[in-house]
């Protein structure tokens, strides 16, 4: 549908000038290696959160608080792990203005060198021919939390009041579960987060590389770990090959039970769980702009399990997947070790959908893990566990948050978004929606190409500037509905 364009050229044209400043802003960002899952890096994860704090005092927000969420609950190796503060903070009080809450994480997922990246992943590298900002964080999430600072650095140069009152809520354990947050949220939600009208997540990417969209679901995340041991240590597969029970072989043999190499979860209990599809559901994904080669190109390959889009879609955004990540105690350098090890963790995720029910998902994978391994008869130990849960999230896009982020995207972008679901997790979502009683919307800034989690992650230029741009000329759209 049509609509008034509002008069966003000022700001549009100072975000444009201020773009060495915002890019110099990500690359100090980028360059604070805040990786929560780390244990060891955990004092970089709080130092990230002091940036912020410095970043959001030179731009004159008040009322900026460190929320200590105390240590970080079991499993971990370091029982007084302190979990990453949250950073809260205002711009405005006018009650004659909405109030908009925007959330984003300041924690990464980690990065090596020696996993393949062509730069540093720590030290942010613009591709001035290609104008794409490569680095750990760039698209997930530092470039969307910087891009909420960028709008409101704009607003100050211009002498231009924000459309709307800001609330600030960054994390540092997003990519670790969310660990904490929800308490918080549910503490501050008749406290800080009293005057909220709505809540905007810039924490996802578009679908592909060349069409904006909205997102109104997530799939939920519950992350498990099999610990299997034996040995009292490290052994010599020479000396103790062949004739001590060994971990790994146990480990390798009940992972290669929980799914199969056409993406099947094995686990009995699970599909039937899942809300059936309906023909009404079905028809959306026919008008979704996105392609096949679309997902080979962001994949790196063309190894995908499904040979056109609306598969592909449904099983990205409304089917269950169950990914295997790694075992924590297994060799993995260069070399040849040839040890047996004593201890294997196998870790591994479920992304939830409707109706699953995270409670029940835990007992049937525990029980049939637990199965598979009596199975063995082996003499060594099993411990199965759930490390973190975050709930899945569909909402109802209809509404005026997702019309003014519509209008925006239009705006910026000349196009119109697509709505679509995101096969990824936002732990919290679900909470900020139950607890303050409104509407959550998501607004991503990066592409379907960038490599989150990937090695040589990356942010076009033109989506982090007119990213800005859009956050910006949402808030105007929303205060002025
Ligand atoms: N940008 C969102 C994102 O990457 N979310 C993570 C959240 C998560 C849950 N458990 C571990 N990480 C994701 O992997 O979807
Ligand atoms: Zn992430
Ligand atoms: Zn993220």
């Amino acid at each position: 549908m049509a609509f008034e364009k509002l008069d966003l050229d000022p700001l549009f044209a100072k975000i444009e000038e201020l773009k060495p400043q915002f890019i110099d802003r990500l690359a100090r960002a980028v360059a604070i290696p805040s990786v929560s899952g780390d244990e060891l890096l955990r004092p970089r994860v709080v130092d990230m959160a002091h940036f912020l704090v410095s970043e959001l005092e030179n731009l004159g927000a008040h009322d900026i608080q460190l929320k200590d969420l105390g240590t970080q609950p079991p499993p971990v190796a370091d029982a007084s792990l302190q979990l990453p503060p949250i950073v809260l903070a205002r711009f405005g009080a006018d009650k004659s203005k909405k109030t908009v809450l925007v959330y984003g994480h300041y924690d990464v997922q980690p990065a090596l060198k020696e996993d393949g990246w062509a730069t540093e992943p720590f030290t942010m590298h613009h591709d001035e021919a290609a104008q794409i900002l490569y680095g750990r964080g760039t698209t997930d999430d530092k470039g969307p939390v910087m891009g909420w600072l960028n709008v409101v650095e704009a607003h100050n140069a211009l002498g231009l009041e924000l459309p709307v009152n800001l609330v600030c809520c960054f994390e540092g354990m997003e990519e670790s579960g969310s660990l904490g947050l929800d308490g918080l949220i549910a503490q501050e939600a008749q406290q800080y987060f009293l005057s909220v009208d709505t809540v905007c997540i810039s924490d996802n990417y578009w679908l592909g590389t060349t069409k904006p969209v909205l997102t109104y679901g997530l799939r939920g995340c519950n992350y498990y770990q099999i610990a299997i041991k034996g040995p009292g240590a490290d052994l010599h597969s020479g000396i103790f090959g062949g004739v001590i029970a060994e971990p790994m072989v146990d480990l390798v043999q009940v992972m290669a039970k929980l799914v199969d190499n056409k993406g099947k979860i094995l686990i009995p209990g699970v599909d039937e769980m899942v809300a059936p599809l309906t023909e009404k559901e079905d028809a959306l994904y026919d008008d979704i702009d996105f392609s096949v080669d679309e997902l080979h190109a962001a994949a790196g390959s063309e190894t995908g399990l499904y040979n056109n889009k609306k598969d592909i879609l449904k099983h990205r955004w409304r089917y269950p997947s169950l990914s295997i990540h790694g075992v924590e105690g297994a060799f993995y350098g260069p070399g040849a070790k040839t040890v047996i090890p004593s201890r294997v963790v196998g870790k591994f995720s479920i992304r939830t959908v409707p109706d699953i029910d995270s409670a029940k998902l835990d007992k049937l994978v525990i029980e049939y893990v637990q199965k598979v391994f009596g199975e063995l008869s082996s003499q060594n130990q099993l411990n199965v566990e759930l490390i973190h849960d975050g709930a899945y999230w569909v909402s109802d896009p209809f509404n005026e948050s997702f019309t003014a982020a519509s209008k925006a995207t239009e705006h910026v972008w000349n196009i119109k978004p697509d709505f679509t679901r995101e096969g990824g997790s936002i732990p919290i979502t679900l909470t900020f929606e139950q607890e303050l009683k409104t509407q959550v919307l998501l607004l991503p800034m990066g592409r379907g190409d960038d490599g989150a989690h990937s090695i040589n992650e990356k942010l076009n230029v033109s989506n982090y500037i007119n990213g800005c741009k859009t956050l910006g000329g949402y808030l105007h759209y929303y205060g002025r509905q």
